[in-house]
C-alpha cells in the first residue's frame, strides 16, 4: 500500500483529472476546490456553492475513489461540503459517509437535452489498430464517413474494456469533423432508459422522441442492459424504426451477440441483424504493447522497452486493466521519486493481486480441483453432456476461472473444449445468481475457493 499525504494526493488527483476532463470542466469543478483533510482514507474537499457540492458528491467523489483505488489499491472516501458545512471528521474518529444529496434541482430532469457527450481522447488517432479489432475499425470509419449507408445498424460485441466504446465515440468525432452541423447522439443503454423513464414523469414524452428521432447518429452502448425493460425496448422499437427509415445511422454496443441477450424482443434482435455485427476480441501481445506506447506517448512519460513488454505480459484480456497497470506505474514511480523501470513495475503491479487474482492459480488446476470436488472428469468439464450432474459443475469451474485467474473470457471459453466466450459468460451469470440464495452452492464454491487459494 502507498503512504498518501493530503498534497500527493491531491496533485495526483487534480493532475489526473485536468487531462482526463476537458479545460472548461476541470476549470469548473476543480479550480474552487480546497482540499481540507485526509484522514482515515477519507478526503475532505471543500466547495463553493451547493451545487457543487451535488456534482462532486454525484460524479466526482466516485470517480476519485476509483481513480485511487485503481493506481493504489486503497479504498478512499471522498467529501465534498461547503466551507460553512461542519467537517465530519473534526470531532469523531469514525468516518460518516455523505448523506445523498438530492440533485432533483440540478438534475436537469430534462437530460435528455443535454448536448452529446463525446470523450476528447476516444478518436481514431488514438485508437490502435490489430488483429482483434481490425475489422471493427474498418466498419466503424465506413459508417463515419458515409452514415446510413454501409452498414445499419453497425453493431459491436466483445469482451469488457476492448475498446466498443472508443469506436464508438470516434464515429462521432469523424462525423462532426466532417459535418459540424450533423446531431450526433451519444448514450449507455441505461441512460436511453432513465430518459425515457422521466420524460414519462416529466410528461415530456413528445419532447423526448423528437430529441431522439432527430438525430443523424444514434451511438447506444451496453444494450444488454435492455434486458428485462419492456417498455423501454418498446419505445427504443420506435426509435430505432424511425431512424432507420430516415437513412440515420445507429451504432449499437454489447458485451454479446443480440440473440443472445436474454429477454431481448425479438424484433429488436431481428432489426439488430439486419446491418452488421463484428466482434472485437482481446489484443495479442504486439497490439498491447502499441497500445501501451501509444498511452505513454500521450501521457509525456517514458518507458523502457522492457518495461512496456512486462506490462503487455501482465495483462492480456482487458485494454481498460492494461492501461490502469501502466497508471498504476506511473503513480508508483511519481510518488516514490524513482524512474519507471521493469522492477519497479513489477514492485507496482505486485500489490494490484489484492484482487484475489493470483498469477499462479491456471484454469487446469481449477478443473482438476472442481471435477475431483463433484467426483466427474476432466473431459466431462470440457465436453458437452447437459445433464445437471456435470453441467452445474462445469459452470463452477468457469466461475471460479473467471473469478480467480487473469485470463479472458475467449480463453477460458478455449480451455472448456473450445466454447464460445459467451457461454462462460452466461455460465459466471448463473452461479453468481445462484450464489445469492443457494447455501449449499455457497458452501461448496467457498470450500473450492479457500482450497484453490491456499
Ligand atoms: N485499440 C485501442 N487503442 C487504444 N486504446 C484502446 C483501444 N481499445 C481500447 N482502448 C482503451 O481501453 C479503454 C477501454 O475501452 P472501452 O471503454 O472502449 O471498452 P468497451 O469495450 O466499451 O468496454 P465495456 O464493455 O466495459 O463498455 C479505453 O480507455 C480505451 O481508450
Amino acid at each position: 500500500m502507498l503512504n498518501l499525504d493530503l498534497d500527493s494526493l491531491w496533485q495526483y488527483i487534480i493532475e489526473s483529472f485536468s487531462k482526463s476532463l476537458n479545460p472548461a470542466s476541470y476549470k469548473a469543478w476543480f479550480g474552487p476546490a480546497e482540499p481540507v483533510q485526509y484522514i482515515d482514507q477519507t478526503l475532505i474537499v471543500n466547495v463553493p456553492t451547493p451545487l457543487h457540492r451535488d456534482y462532486w458528491t454525484q460524479k466526482l467523489n466516485g470517480q476519485i475513489s476509483d481513480l485511487i483505488q485503481e493506481v493504489s489499491g486503497e479504498k478512499i472516501t471522498v467529501l465534498a461540503k461547503l466551507p460553512s458545512d461542519p467537517n465530519p471528521l473534526a470531532n469523531s474518529e469514525s468516518v460518516t459517509t455523505p448523506k445523498k444529496v438530492s440533485v432533483a434541482e440540478n438534475n436537469n430532469s430534462s437530460s435528455f437535452l443535454k448536448e452529446t457527450q463525446l470523450n476528447d481522447r476516444y478518436t481514431f488517432d488514438t485508437f490502435v489498430v490489430g488483429k482483434g479489432n481490425q475489422l471493427a475499425h474498418a466498419a466503424a470509419l465506413a459508417v463515419a464517413e458515409e452514415p446510413g449507408v454501409f452498414y445499419n445498424p453497425l453493431f459491436f460485441y466483445g469482451g469488457v474494456g476492448l475498446g466498443k466504446t472508443h469506436l464508438m465515440h470516434a464515429i462521432g468525432h469523424q462525423m462532426l469533423e466532417n459535418r459540424p452541423d450533423a446531431k450526433v447522439k451519444y448514450v449507455t443503454s441505461e441512460s436511453f432508459a432513465n430518459d425515457f423513464i422521466s420524460s414519462i414523469q416529466t410528461k415530456r414524452q413528445e419532447e423526448f422522441r423528437r430529441e431522439y428521432r432527430s438525430v443523424d447518429l444514434l451511438l447506444v452502448d451496453d444494450i444488454q442492459f435492455f434486458a428485462d425493460k419492456v417498455g423501454t425496448q418498446e419505445e427504443f422499437f420506435h426509435t430505432f424504426n424511425a431512424l432507420y427509415d430516415d437513412k440515420k445511422q445507429i451504432v449499437l454496443s454489447s458485451d454479446r451477440l443480440p440473440n443472445e441477450i436474454p429477454k431481448l424482443q425479438q424484433r429488436l434482435v431481428s432489426r439488430f441483424k439486419w446491418g452488421l455485427s463484428v466482434d472485437i476480441t482481446p489484443p495479442d501481445f504486439e497490439t498491447r504493447i502499441a497500445i501501451l506506447r501509444n498511452k505513454a506517448e500521450a501521457e509525456h512519460v517514458s518507458i523502457p522497452d522492457d518495461t512496456l513488454s512486462y506490462i503487455a505480459g501482465q495483462i492480456d484480456s482487458n485494454i481498460r486493466e492494461l492501461e490502469g497497470a501502466l497508471m498504476r506505474v506511473e503513480a508508483f514511480s511519481s510518488m516514490t521519486r524513482t524512474p519507471i523501470s521493469t522492477s519497479l513495475a513489477a514492485e507496482a503491479l505486485k500489490n494490484l493481486k489484492v484482487s484475489g487474482k493470483s498469477s499462479k492459480l491456471t484454469i487446469p488446476i481449477i478443473q482438476d480441483k472442481v471435477a475431483k470436488y463433484y467426483h466427474v472428469t476432466i473431459a466431462d468439464l470440457k465436453g458437452k453432456k447437459r445433464v445437471k450432474s456435470i453441467v452445474i459443475p462445469r459452470q463452477i469451474a468457469m466461475y471460479l476461472s473467471r473469478e480467480l485467474t487473469d485470463a479472458s473470457l475467449p480463453k477460458i471459453g478455449n480451455e472448456f473444449g473450445g466454447k464460445d466466450h459467451t457461454t462462460v459468460i452466461h455460465a459466471h451469470e448463473k452461479i453468481a445468481e445462484a450464489l445469492h440464495t443457494d447455501t449449499t452452492l455457497q458452501k461448496e464454491v467457498n470450500e473450492l475457493r479457500a482450497e484453490l487459494q491456499d
